[in-house]
């Protein structure tokens, strides 16, 4: 894999504009944490912009609280200070605040399975989903084709963006490569950023479950961060790239090598956090193998003839999937046209603000698209 062509991405390619609606799309955002807070942080910095005139923000909730916002910069405040009224949030209230006419979205930037299963219904209902939670596409194959089957029903769309590579262009690559008539060979790469982070940063002589703890605390985990050390996640992930190739794989299809000792594994969430220095001592000793050998450890997904495997590897100093820094991602795509050197792609994979743009720009291309 050298020479390859890589894009450097910095934010999305200017899409056309051709159907822009006067009146602005309805939007309810369900998660006001790290994501969810950056979103209407974003949005509230378009107010009195061409931006800002496209998206009017209808119904805001957490797990705690759900509430028809006056204005977007009211709806950042109370989500910031915790201060609302003392409606407890609602999935039927998403419905009803969006109403029936024009363009209507959801955003989900929770991880709930309880909000997943409401995307089918609503997007057979005519209401578009716009999502950064990767259990509706990244799951079972069955929601993976109920979502499909909505989409069309109810003639909306499921902007996807986010579930892998945080925005970075990796789905609308590969489903711009099958459009030009581009059977995808395979997908290798870095698909966590909370795992890049904290393999960029482990150096081996610092306890591994402090790095665990800063990667949670800069909001780069999920909420339960066994789900990243689990490979949990990545599995999500690369079954979400493996579908929109054309690989119906199931859940169970992928190969995964979990860092989670089963001590760990076992617990419940509110005593992980105490027990995270159980992976100090297997990480160590992983590091110091690698060291000795002058390598880097990864956490890698692969998809190939029809199999995925995801997993920590330790690979050479210069091998092309041991670069980047920070959360970057980094993944090679090779297809008909990049058959020898394949397609790379790679930029910050996790992290509020690359995460909440992404959402954006699928809700923004939404509008765009009537
Ligand atoms: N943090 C990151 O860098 C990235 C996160 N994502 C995804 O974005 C989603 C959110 O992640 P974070 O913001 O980091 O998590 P978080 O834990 O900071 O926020 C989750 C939010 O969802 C809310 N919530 C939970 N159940 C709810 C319900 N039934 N109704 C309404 N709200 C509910 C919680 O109250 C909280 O506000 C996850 O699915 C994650 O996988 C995707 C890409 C990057
Ligand atoms: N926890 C995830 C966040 C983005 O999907 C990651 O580490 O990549």
């Amino acid at each position: 894999m050298s020479g390859e062509v890589v894009i450097a991405h910095i934010g999305v390619a200017a899409r056309p504009q051709s159907r822009v609606a006067d009146v602005p799309a309805r939007i309810a955002l369900l998660g006001t944490g790290t994501v969810g807070s950056a979103v209407l942080a974003r949005l509230a910095g378009w107010d009195g912009t061409r931006l800002g005139e496209r998206l009017s923000l209808h119904y805001v909730a957490n797990s705690r609280f759900g509430f028809r916002p006056a204005s977007t910069a009211e709806a950042a405040a109370r989500a910031v200070s915790g201060v609302a009224s003392h409606a407890p949030p609602s999935l039927d209230a998403v419905a009803v605040a969006l109403g029936t006419q024009g363009t209507r979205i959801v955003i989900d930037a929770t991880a709930s399975e309880a909000v997943t299963e409401r995307h089918a219904a609503w997007l057979a209902d005519g209401i578009h989903v716009v999502t950064a939670c990767k259990l509706g596409q990244g799951t079972s194959l069955a929601r993976w084709h109920e979502i499909r089957e909505a989409c069309a029903l109810g003639g909306t769309r499921y902007g996807d963006s986010a579930t892998v590579g945080a925005g970075l262009p990796l789905l609308r690559s590969i489903r711009a490569l099958q459009a030009g008539g581009d059977r995808i060979h395979a997908i290798a790469g870095v698909l966590s950023g909370s795992l890049a982070w904290l393999f960029n940063h482990y150096d081996g002589l610092r306890p591994f479950s402090g790095f665990v703890r800063q990667a949670r605390d800069a909001g780069y985990t999920e909420p339960d961060p066994r789900d990243d050390l689990s490979g949990e996640d990545v599995r999500r992930k690369i079954l979400i790239l493996a579908r929109a190739a054309g690989v119906a794989l199931d859940s169970a299809a992928v190969e995964v090598d979990s860092l989670v000792p089963q001590a760990l594994a076992a617990l419940s969430a509110a005593d992980v956090d105490a027990a995270l220095p159980e992976l100090d001592a297997p990480m160590r000793e992983r590091f110091a193998d690698a060291y000795k050998r002058g390598e880097k450890l990864r956490f890698i997904a692969r998809l190939e003839d029809g199999r995925a495997r995801v997993g920590l590897q330790s690979l050479p100093a210069d091998h092309p999937l041991a670069g980047g820094a920070g959360t970057d991602n980094r993944v090679a795509i090779w297809s008909d046209r990049y058959d020898r050197q394949p397609l790379v792609i790679q930029g910050p994979g996790a992290g509020a603000g690359v995460t909440a743009a992404g959402l954006l720009d699928d809700a923004l291309e939404i509008v765009a698209r009537g």
